[in-house]
């Protein structure tokens, strides 16, 4: 299923303001109160932006390349993104670092395009693992390089602000592929990404 349009149109509005109203009813709020009666329309646009990940498409973002004759590393550390759990739908937000070999016929893309791919599939409803390796297999895919890495560290609000209860605790998490999965190379970018 490939969705192009890159609008907040595409997300029903009216639908998820409807269902806002349903849960402050549920909770015992009234939503017609002064304070709430703008919430359900707030709390929509808020998920469309939350979201518009699931609008837009990697292979167009990916699809702007060029040939410098670069094959070697490139790292771009210390991407912030923003992210909303599956499970509970509250934030998880944290840093992503994004590495990739061209390879010898490989391309070269635009270091702001690999912090826009991050937000392609942050702003969605997402778990951190599939996040990262969506991340890195979008990178195989479009850009043909010889080897990506991708390492994420996020605090998940599910786990801070309720149930287990652990603020600032950190989730990490790597997808390594092709000549990256080499020992060497490997250490080579973990130590770049670890020197902060
Ligand atoms: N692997 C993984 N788990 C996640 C992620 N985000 C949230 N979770 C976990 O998803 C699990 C859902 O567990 P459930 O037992 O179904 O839900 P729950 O009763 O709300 O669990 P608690 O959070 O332990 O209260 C929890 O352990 C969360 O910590 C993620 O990105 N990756
Ligand atoms: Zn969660």
């Amino acid at each position: 299923m490939r969705r192009t349009a890159v609008t907040e149109q595409n997300v029903d509005l009216p639908r998820i303001e409807a269902a806002v109203r349903e849960i402050l009813l549920a909770v015992g709020e009234d939503p017609d109160r002064e304070g709430l009666k703008d919430t359900p329309r707030r709390v929509a646009g808020a998920y469309a932006e939350a979201f518009q990940g699931m609008f837009q498409d990697p292979a167009e973002l990916l699809g702007t390349t060029f040939d410098i004759g670069h094959q070697e590393l490139v790292l771009v550390r210390n991407v912030p993104f923003y992210s909303m759990c599956e499970h509970h739908l509250v934030p998880f937000y944290g840093t992503a670092h994004i590495g990739y070999i061209p390879a010898d016929e490989g391309k070269v893309t635009g270091l702001s395009k690999l912090a826009r791919l991050v937000d392609i599939f942050a702003k969605r409803p997402q778990i951190q693992e599939q996040l990262t390796t969506q991340i890195a297999d979008s990178m195989m895919d479009h850009l043909d390089p010889a080897g990506v890495i991708v390492v994420i560290e996020a605090e998940h609000l599910c786990m801070s602000m309720r149930g287990a209860a652990k603020p600032g605790s950190k989730t990490v998490t790597s997808a390594v592929r092709g000549a990256l999965r080499n020992a060497v190379t490997r250490s080579e970018a973990m130590s770049l990404i670890l020197h902060n």
